[in-house]
């Protein structure tokens, strides 16, 4: 099932949330979401699930368009919202019978274990939901995302808050949705959308910024700073590197060895070895060294 989402601008009072933004998601990908804090993530996830109206554009699956008052539409696409808010006083099969009441499912019972089973809730499926841990909490958010069998998944922040542990788990989980549903889930953890996904959004000011697979992106489709790392025969001080080159960042890794990216797209190499005969010193390694998506991130969305 694929999802188009063409033009859509969102407007909180005077404050543009999403700006002309279009994309696709198509059947059967998993599609990591980044953005900096307040770039529009969630916006757009309420949108695409029709829990927010746009004020412009449309968002389309299946031919029909997705509106709030479109209920037809929206049972095919599951949401787990960001700090999802579970009615903790319940069990989590009452919990869970009561959202497929909602999606007035048959079968109740049978649908409720099946989403247990599948996110792992069996262990803990006879507590109540106050006495979960965070990562149990959020497979019960996942449950109620997945009880109505939706072909669509959108995930906002899965994985926050997360023991090393337990976000490996979620990880995993999501991975093994995604053979089965087309899922679109939002994270600040780059690790994250290397290790799972086989596609990245990134998303600043409500604008679309970059779009395709981790390696795409890597490859300099979208920023192409080639960094270096640089050891000198002797100490170096950070300033006197920072002061002489056009530098974007600088990462000592020791007191002469530095990972440095370029403020533009050149080749620092030559500016380096110009750089260590006017002060006298021996470089010892110089070699590229590939952008992480972090530092990826960061050149494009630094405003
Ligand atoms: N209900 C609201 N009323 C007014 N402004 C809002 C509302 N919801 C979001 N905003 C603003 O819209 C912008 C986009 O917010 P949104 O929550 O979509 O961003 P986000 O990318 O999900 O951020 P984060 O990563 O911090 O969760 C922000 O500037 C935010 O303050």
């Amino acid at each position: 099932m694929s999802i188009q989402i063409e033009g859509i601008s969102k407007f909180y009072g005077e404050q543009k949330a999403l700006d002309n933004l279009t994309v696709a998601l198509n059947s059967g990908e998993l599609v990591g979401f980044l953005g900096p804090n307040g770039a529009g993530k969630s916006t757009l996830m309420k949108i695409i699930t029709g829990y927010l109206a746009a004020d412009d554009g449309t968002v389309r699956m299946n031919g029909q368009t997705v509106t709030p008052e479109n209920h037809e539409v929206r049972r095919d696409i599951g949401y787990l919202p960001e700090n999802n808010p579970l009615y903790t006083d319940l069990y989590i099969k009452e919990f869970l019978t009561l959202t497929a009441g909602f999606y007035q499912l048959a079968d109740k019972a049978q649908k409720v274990a099946r989403v247990i089973e599948m996110t792992g809730l069996g262990p803990e499926q006879h507590k109540k939901i106050k006495a979960l841990s965070k990562g149990y909490r959020q497979r019960v958010g996942l449950a109620q995302a997945l009880i109505h069998d939706p072909s669509i998944l959108i995930l906002d922040e899965p994985t926050t808050g997360l023991d090393p542990n337990q976000l490996e788990e979620i990880r995993l989980l999501i991975r093994s949705i995604s053979r089965e549903k087309t899922v679109l889930f939002s994270t600040h953890i780059m690790q994250e959308v290397e290790a799972i996904c086989n596609r990245v959004i990134i998303i600043n000011q409500g604008k679309l910024i970059a779009d395709g697979s981790v390696d795409r992106l890597k490859s300099g489709a979208f920023f192409s700073a080639q960094q270096v790392l640089v050891e000198f025969g002797t100490p170096v001080l950070p300033s006197t590197l920072s002061g002489q080159l056009p530098l974007a960042s600088l990462e000592p890794l020791s007191d002469r060895s530095f990972v440095l990216t370029p403020a533009d797209e050149h080749d620092l190499r030559p500016v380096l070895f110009r750089f260590a005969v006017d002060h006298g010193l021996v470089i010892l390694t110089l070699t590229e060294k590939k952008a992480s998506l972090e530092n990826i991130f960061q050149k494009l969305t630094r405003n």
